[in-house]
Parts: C-alpha cells; sequence; structure tokens
C-alpha cells in the first residue's frame, strides 16, 4: 500500500513522514481507479505545495522561537520579496511578537505560541481537504470551504446529525458518500449557498435532501419550509419518493400534483418540503394564495434547464416569492453553462462552487459510440441489426419529438422487443405507466423523447441509443446518462447522418472530455456553434407509401 500511496502523490512535493498520520488514513481506502485517475494528473497542484510551504514555515518559526534562532526579519524580507516566504495571514503578529519576544512575559510567549499552533493546524487541515480533494476529483471555490466528509460517521461528529437520518442512509446500503455528497452536503449544512456540478447519476439527490432534513430538524406547522424545483413532472415525482425513503414519516413531503395546484388548502395542508415543477407551484402561488415567505431552503434541481427561456420566468416568479431573507439556494446540475452561473450568482451570497471532475462532461463509466447511418432508413435498419445482434435490455431510445416517438413506436411495436414509448402527448397516468414498466423489467425498449432525458434514474439501463442526434451537447450528457449511473457501467450509441456532421465535433469533445475515443477525422472537423439541432427528418417508416 505505501507503494501505491507513493504511486498516488506522484509529481506532488509531499512530507511523507511529517503527514504519516494522514497516509494511515487513507490506506485501504483508495479505490484502484481513482488510484489510477490520480496518476494522469500531471498538473501540479499549487494549492497543496502552497499550504504545505505555510505548514513548514511555520513550524520553522515555532522552532525557531523556541531555540532563539528564527530567521532575521531581514533575511525574511529579502526572501519574501523573491517570493519564498508563503504570504501567512496573520504572519505580522509572529514577527513584531518575535522583536518584541525579550521584553514580553511569558503569557505573552504563549498566546503567540498557541497562535502559531493555532495556524499550524489550520493549514494542515486545509493541506489534508486539498489531497482528499484531489483524491476524489473534487474541485471547489470559495471562501472558508468546509472540510469535505470522510464518511457518513462524520455526519453525526461534525454535524450532530440525528440517528434515524443515519439509520435511513443505511437501509439504503449507502456506505461512503459520493464525491459530491462529500463536498456539497458540508457546504450546506455550514449555511452556505452552493453551485453544484457532477457527473449524471453521482448522487446529486441525496446531496441536496440530506442537508435539507438536517437542518429542518423536526416536522412544524409553519407551512412550507423547503422547495425543491425539478424542470419536469416525472422528475419532481422522482425526487419526492426519494426524499421519502430518506425522511420516512418525520415530515410531510409533498409533491405538487395538477390536483394540488388546482384545488389545494395550503393554510390547512400540512407541508414541510415541497416538489414542484416550476409552472405548478406558480399557479399554486397565484390562484391557491401558497405562502412561501417561510421558505429556508431553495434547491433547483437541473438548474441550466430550469434557466432556459420559457422556465426561467416562472422560476423567477418562483424565486420572487420566497421573501425569507435567510433563505439558502442551491443550484445542481450535471450541466452547468458559465452562463448560468454568472446569473445565478446575481441571487446567490457568497455561494461555494463545487465541481466533481470536469465540468459539463459525462460519466466516465459509460462507452461512447458514434455510427454513421447514412438517412433515416438507415437508422431503422442499424437498430435492428444492433438488437437482433446483441438486445441487452433495458434499452433506453431517444428521438426528436414526440411525432417520431409515435412513428418509432409503431414501427417496433409489432416486434418481439416488449417496446413501449413515452412522450408529452400521454396521459399523465399513461406516463407513469410507462416509466414503471420500464422500471419493474416489463418493458425492455422504451422509447422517449427528451421528457425522461434529465434526472430519471432507471436502475441498470444497459444502453442508451440516440436514435436522432442531440440537439445541444448537454442534452447529450444528460441523455446517455440515464444509463452507467452510481458507479456501473453502461453503454451509449449515436447514430448520425449527413445532416448531423456539422455537428459531430462538438459530442466528439464530450466523448474525449470524458475519455473515450473518436477517429482523427472527426476531431479535425471545425466546432460549430449549436443552436437547437433540429433538422427536419424524413418520416420512420418501413411502410411503402400508398
Ligand atoms: N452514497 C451513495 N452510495 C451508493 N449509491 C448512491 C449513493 N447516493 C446515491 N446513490 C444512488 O445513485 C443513483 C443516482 O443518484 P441520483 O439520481 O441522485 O444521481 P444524479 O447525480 O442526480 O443524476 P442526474 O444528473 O442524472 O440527475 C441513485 O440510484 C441513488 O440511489
Amino acid at each position: 500500500m505505501e507503494k501505491d500511496a507513493s504511486f498516488l502523490f506522484g509529481g506532488i512535493s509531499f512530507n511523507r513522514k511529517k503527514f504519516a498520520r494522514d497516509f494511515d488514513r487513507f490506506k485501504g481506502k483508495i479505490p484502484v481507479d481513482s488510484a489510477e485517475k490520480l496518476n494522469f494528473i500531471e498538473k501540479e497542484d499549487k494549492t497543496i505545495d502552497d499550504s504545505l510551504e505555510k505548514v513548514e514555515f511555520v513550524e520553522n518559526e515555532i522552532s525557531g522561537m523556541e531555540d532563539g534562532t528564527s530567521t532575521s526579519v531581514s533575511k525574511k524580507r529579502k526572501r519574501k520579496e523573491k517570493g519564498k516566504v508563503p504570504d501567512v495571514e496573520g504572519f505580522s503578529v509572529f514577527k513584531s511578537s518575535k522583536l518584541k519576544k525579550e521584553a514580553a512575559s511569558e503569557e505573552t510567549d504563549q498566546s503567540v505560541n498557541e497562535l502559531l499552533q493555532g495556524k499550524k493546524e489550520y493549514y494542515q487541515q486545509l493541506e489534508r481537504d486539498a489531497i482528499f480533494r484531489k483524491m476524489h476529483n473534487i474541485h471547489v471555490s470559495g471562501s472558508n470551504i468546509p472540510s469535505p466528509l470522510l464518511n457518513f460517521a462524520e455526519l453525526r461528529s461534525r454535524y450532530k446529525c440525528r440517528s434515524y437520518l443515519l439509520r435511513n442512509l443505511a437501509k439504503l446500503g449507502f456506505k461512503e458518500p459520493t464525491p459530491i455528497q462529500r463536498q456539497a452536503i458540508p457546504v450546506l449544512l455550514s449555511g452556505r449557498e452552493c453551485f453544484a456540478c457532477a457527473p449524471t447519476g453521482s448522487g446529486k439527490t441525496f446531496a441536496f435532501v440530506f442537508p435539507v432534513l438536517m437542518k429542518l430538524k423536526h416536522t412544524s406547522k409553519d407551512g412550507v419550509r423547503a422547495v425543491i424545483l425539478s424542470p419536469t413532472k416525472e422528475l419532481a415525482a422522482q425526487t419526492t419518493r426519494e426524499c421519502k425513503k430518506l425522511a420516512r414519516k418525520k415530515f410531510y413531503i409533498r409533491l405538487m400534483t395538477k390536483q394540488l395546484a388546482k384545488s389545494g388548502d395550503f393554510s390547512k395542508l400540512r407541508c414541510d418540503v415541497l416538489i414542484s415543477t416550476p409552472l405548478r407551484l406558480k399557479f399554486a402561488i397565484q390562484k391557491r394564495k401558497l405562502d412561501l415567505s417561510r421558505v429556508e431552503y431553495l434547491v433547483l434541481d437541473e438548474s441550466d434547464k430550469l434557466f432556459e427561456p420559457g422556465m426561467l420566468e416562472q422560476v423567477d416568479f418562483v424565486v420572487k416569492a420566497c421573501t425569507n431573507p435567510s433563505i439558502l439556494r442551491s443550484l445542481f446540475s450535471a450541466t452547468l453553462p458559465d452562463i448560468v452561473e454568472d446569473r445565478a450568482r446575481t441571487i446567490m451570497h457568497d455561494a461555494v462552487r463545487v465541481i466533481i471532475g470536469r465540468k459539463n462532461s459525462a460519466s466516465e463509466t459509460i462507452e461512447q459510440k458514434l455510427v454513421y447511418v447514412g438517412s433515416e432508413e438507415g437508422k431503422l435498419l442499424a437498430l435492428r441489426q444492433s438488437f437482433a445482434e446483441s438486445l441487452n435490455p433495458p434499452v433506453l431510445v431517444f428521438v426528436q419529438n414526440k411525432e417520431r416517438a409515435k412513428e418509432l413506436y409503431d414501427e417496433l411495436k409489432l416486434e418481439d422487443l416488449r417496446a413501449d414509448v413515452i412522450h408529452s402527448d400521454l396521459s399523465q397516468i399513461q406516463r407513469e405507466n410507462a416509466i414503471d414498466n420500464f422500471r419493474a423489467g416489463k418493458t425492455w425498449v422504451l422509447i422517449a423523447t427528451d421528457v425522461v432525458a434529465r434526472g430519471m434514474d432507471f436502475k441498470g439501463v444497459n444502453c442508451v441509443i440516440n436514435y436522432d442526434f442531440p440537439d445541444a451537447a448537454a442534452a447529450y450528457i444528460h441523455r446517455i446518462g440515464r444509463s452507467g449511473r452510481a458507479g456501473r457501467s453502461g453503454q451509449a450509441i449515436t447514430f448520425y447522418t449527413e445532416a448531423d456532421i456539422p455537428f459531430l465535433r462538438n459530442i466528439a469533445n464530450v466523448i474525449t472530455s470524458s475519455g473515450g475515443e473518436v477517429p482523427e477525422w472527426i476531431m479535425s472537423l471545425t466546432k460549430k456553434k449549436w443552436r437547437k439541432h433540429r433538422p427536419r427528418r424524413e418520416t420512420i417508416s418501413t411502410q411503402p407509401d400508398i
């Protein structure tokens, strides 16, 4: 293991003797794949080096003061001018204390030593955090960022988490926090706002649900205290279920259904956590006089989708209705374009930014393939061929719109594929049935529009087929992210025709940035500005025109 550890920290200047305790702590806990990943991190981690330098510097000062050999002020100044003395905050205190040392009382010496000791421990903690974040591919920015969670038990030791929550976590079978949970949970628990971007299927839901439940402590008659916004009804329903799994019966957790939005009496209804789409929530605020003035937590899940034109106005309405001045807002998504961050910053205060892996990239557990099919007819042939060769259900097939979903379903429904379809023309019940049957394994192939592209957690989807090329890189990342979830492997196949070639490079970039390979000729194509690529496509049919 010692050998593994040195392999891990290759490229980082690290005093192994001094941090022997940290080695022990990490021993046996580093998954092989993360060790391998780390080996690829070529960039020198300046944060770690800086903080190491600071720790060493403070240590020298302590021993210098003890034996009277501390660096002279002029020497230090020269070193500082050369940039060799780290800019340790508060160092001037130590410096002037040193000069007055002879005259100072023993008491002063002691408090200086305590201050130095405090600084030393602070920088050692920073250094440990930096190493730990690097191991888990966690990137943060912002001030005074809380340490990541080493394990779930720290929720109790650091944050006094109530045992029922930990018991419920254990019942779910979660042993270790995922990287986004390690960092976003402490950020939110320490009362900070948060932008979080982590790959699809990496456990973002619990990263925001857990702190909300912990902070609310117990149910209350005060009305809604937490709101979670989701872009689709399906995702809102799923998040409600996940939230209930964790809370069990301790809180009133409600999904904003059509019925509730239309006729709910919110003055009488007990509700601690409300989960809704922006449209339904706006409707309930306007028509049912739903009061959100006591909301303490507002989560915008799939935040980039919520910030798209069409939904932005409704989200804005909800944000404005949450008038509690001490509200904490957080944004979560697997894709977080700069423009969304810039917009969100205008409403957030001193937010911490947490990015897992590379921003806006696909999950690395998905094997991605691009397949040239020539024409629309070619797609059907390729799909049938791929099913004939190896149909490994469950399989999700994405198409451009509901008309095409119906057409493809009509083509496949008579084949022995147990195919079903989901799109926005179906009733709520039909949509729910389609999802339930797919989840239960009764349906092998689900043909879908982007209505289920985001957030939906279908366990064990083996393959996602982009029958129609997606209309944006973010859509691609979310669609293929329905497979390869929670560390499992998955496969994504994207068909393309001549009409899609101008946008191929955009997808190729996503593939390469998540460790996949694409042919050289595709990488040499120029990247085209991509605005809703939805070409007119021929009807999906093998029936001759009459
Ligand atoms: N700590 C954990 N250990 C094991 N499994 C976990 C853990 N946390 C969450 N999961 C599981 O991982 C799966 C994916 O989680 P989740 O749906 O929250 O992903 P996500 O990051 O929100 O994905 P998306 O970007 O697609 O919305 C779920 O089935 C969830 O139960």
